[in-house]
């Protein structure tokens, strides 16, 4: 499979992918190819495969320029940054990296709830900064028992609803349609949960027709004691509406993920002690990630070697 031409458009920053990539093909790093066209005119014909993540895969334009492209292997379980349709008018197959990493996102969920309810970071800044020497911290808010409401009930979804549970949560959920399957309220619309719930989860996929899910209305009716949780993607939310919730206190608070603009992060919110800010590390364990890369590679090899693959999305 030496021969193999595999275009990572994602930054090379998994050293363990890198690793098993550069094992078994010919791996080129399009992240810091300077002149990115010259690269592709001499290449395109070599490269059959692209893997990508959450923060750039194969659009249009890219997978126009790849005339031999076979297979995109996804580092995640979002494909938001693939071309389904390009992909499915030229039979390229797409994989990415379903269930691996399913508990530590919703296990970040619940921190950031945990966090943004109980002050833990300026608690802590409370204490480095010595400040605990001159008086006890203010009085936070309790987490148990808030009713939570949850905007996705796949498997992200569902594994942070069984989590609140354990903290007595109410669970409410909206999807596009009523699931017969579980036993928490169904919601027809994001207002309707929102006005209804304490703290509101975004864990659906980011498509058309959830691209700023949560605007204008939908924080308004979560209200100046309502929490967002954000651990889908930055584009699901009014990022400037957010902000100006956040600012005027029309919102009680945020646990961010997940920006519109990564790395770029609204400034307007670092000082806000509601608001936790967390760089789009969901599923940034060491265990996960390496199920993740393993998951990219089988996928890969399951493709050369004319296999089932592992995680098929087309
Ligand atoms: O954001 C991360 C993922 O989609 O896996």
């Amino acid at each position: 499979m030496e021969s193999i031409g595999v275009l990572m458009t994602c930054p090379p920053f998994d050293p363990y992918l890198v690793e098993q990539l550069e094992k078994r093909f010919t791996l080129f790093k399009f992240h810091s190819i300077p002149d990115k066209a010259h690269f592709l005119n001499s290449n395109k014909a070599s490269i059959r495969a692209v893997v990508g993540n959450a923060s750039a895969g194969a659009d249009a334009q890219l997978i126009h320029q790849l005339p031999n492209l076979e297979i995109v292997s996804s580092f995640s379980v979002g494909i938001d940054k693939i071309d389904l349709a390009k992909c499915r008018e030229r039979g390229i197959r797409v994989t990415n990296t379903p269930d691996v990493l399913t508990d530590d996102v919703a296990d970040l969920a619940i921190g950031l709830m945990l966090a943004v309810l109980r002050r833990l970071c300026p608690s802590d800044r409370y204490v480095r900064s010595g400040q605990w020497k001159r008086g006890d911290y203010k009085l936070t808010t309790k987490f148990t028992g808030k009713s939570v409401g949850i905007i996705g009930l796949g498997r992200i979804g569902l594994a942070i609803a069984k989590r609140a549970e354990a903290f007595s949560c109410p669970i409410s959920y909206h999807t596009r349609a009523e699931k017969s399957d579980v036993k928490y309220k169904y919601y027809p619309s994001v207002v309707e949960l929102a006005a209804n719930c304490q703290i509101l989860v975004v864990a659906c996929a980011l498509t058309e027709e959830t691209r700023h899910i949560i605007n204008r209305e939908v924080i308004n009716a979560l209200g100046p004691k309502g929490v967002l949780i954000n651990i889908g993607r930055g584009p699901h939310v009014d990022e400037p509406e957010l902000v100006s919730a956040l600012v005027e206190g029309r919102l009680g608070g945020a646990g961010l993920d997940v920006f519109q603009d990564e790395p770029n992060v609204p400034e307007e919110l670092f000082g806000l002690e509601n608001v936790v800010l967390l760089p789009h590390v969901g599923s940034g364990t060491m265990e996960t990630r390496k199920e993740m890369a393993d998951l990219v590679v089988g996928n890969l090899e399951a493709h050369f070697l004319n296999k089932p693959l592992l995680t098929p999305v087309l």
